[in-house]
């Protein structure tokens, strides 16, 4: 067991500013940062995702992938949202990764630096998807593979699913920051996750944060259900 302790994402995931306030003030005392990716940047902006971030600490999830170039750029147009942690796709490749470490560390001042983290297999794969898109072997052995390519060419951590938190500290040690999606607390509907873990779980097999979304945001009460994790995290 590590000494570090486990802590809570709640990704609001809805295009509605609403929406995503309500649910990031009903679960702050629960947890440690919000998420918003995808979804709610492209509907609302970027000037919105800093209105509804507001004291939390920002988990942006925009899973960069393009030339360096383009990433690095992107990076630069990210300074007034002040994330706490940004994500990259680690399949990028080591040029991609390496220019959104500088862009990184161009961008932000030292004590405003968010955590450059490099995606690995989302968690939304089993082994028969990548096996589809070329990719031979096992998920464990791909997470691997991109874990320590990202973690060489300078992200400070790495999203993975449950499952490969123990191979990759068995691989890469205590450096990299694990933030791990993919969580389903016991009879909790899986949807579109492939490797899942209740949040338990994952605390035992180390991961530095969680990301939970539909569990709590798709519950008849969120504060409650956040709550509920929360002290699963802490028993
Ligand atoms: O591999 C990945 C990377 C990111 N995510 C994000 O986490 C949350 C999970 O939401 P749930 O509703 O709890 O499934 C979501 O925002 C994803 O974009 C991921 O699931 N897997």
């Amino acid at each position: 067991m590590r000494g570090r302790s486990t802590r809570l994402i709640v990704a609001l995931d809805t295009k509605d500013t609403a929406q995503a306030v309500n649910w990031r003030q009903a679960t702050a005392a629960h947890a440690g940062a919000v998420k918003l990716g995808l979804e709610f940047t492209y509907a609302s902006g970027l000037e919105a995702v800093r209105a509804v971030a507001g004291d939390s600490p920002l988990f942006l999830d925009l899973k960069l992938h393009d030339i360096p170039n383009t990433v690095a750029s992107a990076i630069g147009s990210l300074a007034g949202v002040r994330p706490a942690m940004l994500t990259i796709h680690a399949s990028g490749g080591r040029a991609m990764i390496a220019a959104a470490r500088a862009a990184v560390d161009a961008t932000f001042p030292a004590q405003a630096r968010p955590l450059l983290l490099g995606v690995t297999v989302l968690t939304s794969m089993d082994e028969a998807g990548l096996h589809e898109i070329g990719v031979p072997g096992s998920v464990k052995a791909q997470v691997i593979r991109l874990g320590r390519l990202a973690m060489e060419a300078g992200a400070d951590g790495l999203v993975c699913s449950p499952h490969e938190i123990t191979p990759l500290r068995q691989a890469l040690g205590e450096d990299p920051v694990l933030v791990v999606p993919g969580i389903r607390p016991a009879g909790s509907a899986a949807g579109d996750q492939k490797r899942i873990m209740t949040p338990a779980q994952a605390r035992a097999a180390g991961a530095d944060w969680i990301v939970v979304g539909r569990p709590i945001t798709r519950a008849a009460d969120p504060a409650a259900a956040a709550a509920a994790i929360a002290a699963e995290l802490a028993a």
